[in-house]
Parts: structure tokens; C-alpha cells; sequence
């Protein structure tokens, strides 16, 4: 559906004084699936979402929509582009002057529908929304959650084939961010329609991608299926931005040092699949390491219905000791991660 081939963006001039936002990046985003794309704060995200309908001019590589060339387009044909390409923003973007009925109506007013087809098309979007009874109201007297229902309907407008999303719901609260996601998966499902979203929060995507990319300095550095991406993280990025989504006790997650001291313990993540025996293995790292063995924490998870189970432990950062640690991961096929050093 969309295909970013070396595709990039420089701010400003070549050489002294540019910026270079986005990098050689190839990504393909399946048609129908959701995909999420999460970085920090500043490593290209808005930009790289912006080059797909066509906001953000590409300054190398190709950024192609259903096959078309977004950077060959003159102004008719983005302006055709961007009729099939809705989205969606993080501060909603309504105007305060107009109704939610009315904001929705909007790109149909700009693309020339008569008045009674916009009626037609208007009603049955705020219904699935879940706003069918807000059609009079203004932004002001709607709720966070509403407004961006809202932009969902008005994104929704024109029949788009694909979804952008620009950090939809990091101005919304766990609750509410959980009830537009369930919209957005819903829409997903029934419609089709392929969504392409941006966030910074690992939950979102595991809450509704199927499969991610991994973004840092304007680079993918790791992509593909949520599930394999979440449980066996390659780059430093990627494990990073899961730590600050796996729910540590409070206690744990302050004490977490990147470097051990002496006398200092070691804080693993361990991944255990559908068909790894959770508790034979736990009872067999123990007696592999003496009765050091620490839980700390731990979780069965689901992401696109494929269950798995995170244990966090804790045991000597001896060299010893973690060497023995290692060799039973490698025998038994574990997945593991250090999350850092405790004392
Ligand atoms: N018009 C511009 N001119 C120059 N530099 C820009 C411009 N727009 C963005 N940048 C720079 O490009 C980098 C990427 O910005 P971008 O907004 O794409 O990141 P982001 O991942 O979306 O961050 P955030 O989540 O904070 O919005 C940043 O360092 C930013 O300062």
C-alpha cells in the first residue's frame, strides 16, 4: 500500500547549516494491516509521516502510495492524493466555529458535495463514532476522547484508503486512549482500512499494530511483526522504549542503574512463548544458580491474540554467576534481555 524506498528529508541546505530529519528509509506498510512507526521525541517521526501525503517534500529516495510516485505529483494530483489519505492529529485540529456535524463536513465541502449527500454521509460517521447524539455540539463542549472521535469521523470523510495518525492519543488520558485505540482497531477490522500511526508509547503498539518500525535519529533501525519486535528486541532503541513500557514495580524502576557496582545484582527480562514451560524452566534457572534467584516482577501479555509471559528476576552480576545464567538461556532457548543493575 505505501512503500518508502531510500526515501528522505533534509531540512535547509546541503552540507553546513541542513538538517537531515529523515534518512534512507525503507518501510513497506501492508495494505488493510495497522502499523505503527515509535520514536523518541525529535528522531523523524512527524516528518516521515508528512512524506506520505506528500505535506513534507521527499529530498531523496521515493515515497510511493498504491504504486504512485507522491514526489512526481503537481498540485491536482496531491490534492487527489490527499483525499484518499485521511488523518489524524495528536491536538485534533478542529475548528472551534464549527459543530462536530459540521467539522466533519468539511473536506466534503471542499471537495464540492452537495448539500444532501454531505447530510447522508455525515450522520452514519458520527454514529460510528459513537457521536451520533453530539452532532450540534461545539469542540469546546467536547470531552478530549470526543474531539478526537471527531477527527476520526472527519478523517473518515472522503472514503480514504489509508489512515494517518500523528500521535493520536498522547494528549488523552490511559482510559480514553484505550477507548480510541479500540475505535481505531474496530475501523481497522471493518473497513479495511490501513493505518498507519506514529507514537512514542510502546503500549499503543502493542495495543493495536501488527507490525512496527523502530525509528532513532531519522533511521528505522529495526522493523517487523509487533509480536517478534516486543518479545526479542534487537536494537538498543527498541529495548529501551520497551523498558519504559514494561510495568516494573515503582521501587524497581527508580532503582535501575545502566552500569553495575560492586556487590550489585543483575535485572533480566525473560520471554517465555506459548509452548515454554513457564514454571519447570523459572525452577530449573534456580537450581541452576543457587537459591540467588530473584522474581521481581512478571506478566502474561497478548499482542494480536499470540499470548506470551515476561518474568523479570534478579541474581549476582558475579561474572560467574551470569556466565552460568547464559549458557542455560543459550540450552533452553530463552529469550532474554538485561534491563540493568540493582543494588
Ligand atoms: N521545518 C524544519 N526545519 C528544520 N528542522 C526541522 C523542521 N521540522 C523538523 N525539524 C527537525 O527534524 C527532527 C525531526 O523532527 P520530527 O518533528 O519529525 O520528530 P518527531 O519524532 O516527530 O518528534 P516529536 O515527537 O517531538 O514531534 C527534529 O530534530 C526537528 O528539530
Amino acid at each position: 500500500m505505501v512503500a518508502l524506498k531510500g526515501a528522505g528529508k533534509r531540512y535547509g541546505p546541503a552540507g553546513e547549516g541542513g538538517f537531515t530529519a529523515v534518512e534512507s528509509v525503507d518501510l513497506t506498510v501492508e495494505r488493510s494491516a495497522i502499523t505503527g512507526i515509535i520514536g523518541r521525541s525529535g528522531a523523524g517521526k512527524s516528518t516521515l509521516i508528512r512524506m506520505v501525503n506528500g505535506l513534507e517534500s521527499v529530498t531523496s529516495g521515493k515515497v510511493l502510495v498504491d504504486g504512485v510516485d507522491v514526489g512526481a505529483l503537481g498540485e491536482d494530483g496531491l490534492r487527489g492524493l490527499r483525499r484518499q489519505i485521511g488523518m489524524i492529529f495528536q491536538h485534533f485540529n478542529l475548528l472551534s466555529s464549527r459543530t462536530a456535524f459540521d467539522n466533519v463536513a468539511l473536506p466534503l465541502e471542499i471537495a464540492g458535495v452537495d448539500k444532501k449527500a454531505i447530510r447522508a454521509k455525515v450522520g452514519p460517521l458520527l454514529d460510528l463514532v459513537g457521536l451520533g447524539d453530539k452532532a450540534g455540539s461545539y469542540p469546546s463542549e467536547l470531552s478530549g476522547g470526543q474531539k478526537q472521535r471527531v477527527g476520526i469521523a472527519r478523517a473518515l470523510a472522503t472514503d480514504p484508503k489509508l489512515l494517518l495518525s500523528d500521535e493520536a492519543t498522547s494528549a488523552l488520558d490511559p482510559e480514553t486512549t484505550q477507548s480510541i485505540l479500540e475505535l481505531l482497531k474496530r475501523i481497522n477490522a471493518d473497513l479495511g482500512l490501513t493505518v498507519l500511526l506514529i507514537t512514542h508509547e510502546m503500549e499503543v503498539v502493542k495495543t493495536i499494530a501488527s507490525h512496527v518500525a523502530v525509528i532513532d535519529a531519522g533511521r528505522i533501525v529495526e522493523s517487523g511483526r509487533t509480536f517478534d519486535v516486543y518479545t526479542n528486541p534487537q536494537h538498543e532503541t527498541t529495548r529501551t522504549l520497551l523498558a519504559s513500557a514494561l510495568k516494573l514495580p515503582n521501587w524497581l524502576r527508580s532503582a535501575v542503574k545502566p552500569q553495575p557496582s560492586a556487590g550489585d545484582r543483575v535485572l533480566v527480562r525473560l520471554v517465555f512463548f506459548g509452548d515454554t514451560a513457564f514454571q519447570p524452566l523459572t525452577g530449573r534457572l534456580v537450581a541452576e544458580l543457587g537459591s540467588d534467584v530473584n522474581i521481581l516482577a512478571g506478566a502474561i501479555e497478548e499482542i494480536s491474540g499470540e499470548p506470551f509471559g515476561s518474568l523479570v528476576v534478579s541474581y549476582s552480576a558475579e561474572p560467574d554467576v551470569v556466565a552460568r545464567a547464559n549458557r542455560f538461556y543459550a540450552e533452553t532457548g530463552l529469550t532474554t534481555e538485561v534491563l540493568g543493575y540493582v543494588a
